[in-house]
C-alpha cells in the first residue's frame, strides 16, 4: 500500500536530508506507528506519502500510484485514497460538526442523497451523532479530534494517516482517540500514525518505526516501546 525505497528528502539551503535513503513497505490492512525525536523526520515521512512533499530522491508508491512520476493532476485522486489528521484537528470554525464533515464530500461532489447518508454514519462511528450541531468551539479536545477523524474517513480512504494526532489530549482522550484509529484499521483501512507518545505506542503494540535524524533505526512489528530493548547508545 505504501512502499519506500531509497527515499532521501532534502529541504532547499539545509545541510542534511531530513530523510537519508529510507525504505520501509506498509502492506494494505496494516497499522504502524511511527517515533522519533522532534526533527527526526516523521512529518517528512508523512507529508511525502501525501504528495505535500515531493521526494529529492528514490522510489515511493502510495496506494498504487508511483509517486515519482504521478502528474500534478493526479494527485486530488491520491488524496482521496487518504484521509489526514492533524494534531491541531483543523476544523472549519464556522461550520457544525455535520458541515464540517459533509463539507470533504460537497469538494469532491459527491451526490446530496450520498452526503445524507455517508456524514452519519461517519458522525455515528465516532460516536458523535447528536453533537452534529454544534460548532468545534462547543466540544471539547477529544470530541474535536473524533470530528477530525470523521471528516477524514468519511470518504472511506484506503489510507489514513494522523500526524501527532494526540498531541492536544490527556491521556484518556489520547487512547480512545488511538482506540477509534485502531477500530478504523480494523474494518480494513491502512492507518499510520506518527507520535512522541511513548505510553500510547506501549499500550497499543503496534508495528512501531522508529526514526532517527532521517534514518530508520528500528522498525518492529508489534513491539510496543517497552517491550524491545531500545539501542544502547555508542
Ligand atoms: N520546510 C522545511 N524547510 C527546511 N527544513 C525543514 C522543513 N521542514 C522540516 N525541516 C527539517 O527537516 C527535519 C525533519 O523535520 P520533520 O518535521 O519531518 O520532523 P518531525 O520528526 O516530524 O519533528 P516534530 O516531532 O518536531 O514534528 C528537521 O531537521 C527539520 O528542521
Amino acid at each position: 500500500m505504501i512502499r519506500f525505497e531509497d527515499v532521501t528528502m532534502r529541504y532547499a539551503k539545509e545541510p542534511e536530508p531530513a530523510l537519508d535513503e529510507v525504505s520501509l513497505e506498509i502492506a494494505r490492512g496494516e497499522f504502524a506507528f511511527v517515533v522519533g525525536a522532534s526533527g527526526s523526520g516523521k512529518s517528512t515521512l508523512l507529508k511525502l506519502m501525501t504528495r505535500e512533499l515531493i521526494a529529492s530522491a528514490g522510489e515511493l508508491w502510495v496506494a498504487g500510484r508511483d509517486l515519482r512520476t504521478l502528474p500534478d493532476r493526479k494527485v486530488p485522486a491520491l488524496r482521496r485514497d487518504i484521509g489526514v489528521v492533524y494534531q491541531d484537528f483543523r476544523l472549519l470554525e464556522d461550520k457544525t460538526v455535520t458541515q464540517n464533515v459533509a463539507f470533504v464530500l460537497q469538494v469532491l461532489g459527491r451526490k446530496r442523497h450520498e452526503i445524507k447518508q455517508l456524514v452519519p454514519e461517519a458522525l455515528e462511528l465516532v460516536g458523535l451523532r447528536d453533537k452534529g450541531n454544534r460548532r468545534p468551539h462547543q466540544l471539547s479536545g477529544g470530541e474535536q479530534q473524533r470530528v477530525a477523524i470523521a471528516r477524514a474517513v468519511v470518504k472511506k480512504p484506503a489510507i489514513v494517516i494522523a500526524d501527532e494526532p494526540t498531541g492536544n489530549l490527556d491521556p484518556e482522550n489520547s487512547a480512545e482517540i488511538v482506540e477509534l484509529l485502531e477500530r478504523i484499521n480494523k474494518a480494513g483501512t491502512t492507518v499510520v500514525v506518527a507520535t512522541h507518545d511513548h505510553t500510547i505506542v506501549d499500550e497499543f503494540r503496534k508495528r512501531v518505526i522508529e526514526l532517527s535524524e532521517g534514518l530508520v533505526m528500528r522498525d518492529d512489528e508489534q513491539s510496543g516501546y517497552g517491550v524491545v530493548p531500545r539501542r544502547v547508545a555508542g
